[in-house]
């Protein structure tokens, strides 16, 4: 039994098929790649994992983490779900804290709120899992406010956040994106031990070809919302089925010795 899959899903908005009957799965302690152009679908896949459709969504086909059927979960399975089995990491992380509260009331919501922890023990375990994520006095900083924190530092919160009620998945959503490179595989490297310590799933999504080779497992290659491609990562990058995909990795820039797109 796989940790999430979808089976034949097809989501459409008013008007508009988003995603044709794409399969998709990712296993425990695996990184899985989801890659394709702006409107390919891709979030709209993540998102389908963790329950979070929109209500106007159309949806047919089946979603299941750890085999549960996503679609039939009531309002508090659904919660539940969120909280206990998928973590999801965007690519703004401004966007997921109050500008007028402490960051440590974001980092330790999940746990206070869903899950009842008096907050001294959910500050110690947030305390942990700061440092796993490279932050140094955390203790300090939960009490520091958004407008503080660099980009780079609110991500690494936001995947401290996200691991706090241990998810079995963590769905990154351009989650490296918006960062500078030294970041972004500092990232990388907390994302990979989460996976080696933890067993953590990960659905990676990512514009970034070489990124995904060198982190994914395998990679699923999306194209107005019909799968297209599916590899694993070495073999996707070194000889694309596709002609989508081969058309993709000849749009990444190579550099020359001096840097310069060659
Ligand atoms: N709530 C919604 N209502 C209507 N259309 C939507 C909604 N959410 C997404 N869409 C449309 O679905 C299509 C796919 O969007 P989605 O965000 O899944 O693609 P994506 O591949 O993740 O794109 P990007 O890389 O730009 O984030 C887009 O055309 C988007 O405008």
């Amino acid at each position: 039994m796989s940790l999430a899959e979808l089976r034949d899903l097809t989501v459409g908005f008013p008007g508009r098929p988003i995603l044709r009957g794409i399969d998709l799965r990712v296993e425990a302690g695996e990184v899985v790649g989801l890659v394709g152009e702006s409107g390919s679908g891709k979030s709209t896949a993540a998102m389908s994992i963790a329950g979070a459709l929109p209500a106007s969504a159309a949806v047919s086909g089946q979603i299941t983490v750890d085999g549960r059927d996503v679609l039939g979960m009531s309002p508090a399975e659904l919660r539940e779900l969120r909280t206990r089995k998928v973590g999801v990491v965007q690519q703004e992380p401004r966007a997921a804290f109050n500008p007028v509260r402490p960051v440590g009331h974001f980092l330790t919501e999940q746990l206070r709120t869903n899950l009842g922890w008096p907050q001294q023990d959910a500050d110690d375990r947030v305390v942990g899992l700061m440092r796993e994520c490279g932050l140094r006095e955390p203790q300090a900083m939960l009490a520091r406010y958004p407008h503080e924190f660099s980009g780079g530092m609110l991500q690494r919160l936001v995947i401290a956040a996200a691991l706090a009620p241990e998810p079995e998945l963590l769905i990154a959503d351009e989650a490296t994106s918006a960062l500078d490179v030294t970041t972004q595989a500092e990232i990388i490297g907390i994302l990979s031990r989460a996976r080696a310590d933890r067993g953590l799933g990960i659905l990676f999504i990512t514009h970034d070809l070489p990124l995904a080779a060198a982190f994914c497992d395998r990679v699923v290659v999306l194209r107005s919302g019909e799968v297209v491609e599916e590899q694993g990562a070495r073999e996707l990058f070194a000889a694309p089925k596709s002609a989508y995909a081969a058309e993709l990795l000849a749009a990444v820039p190579v550099l020359d010795e001096d840097g310069v797109d060659a």
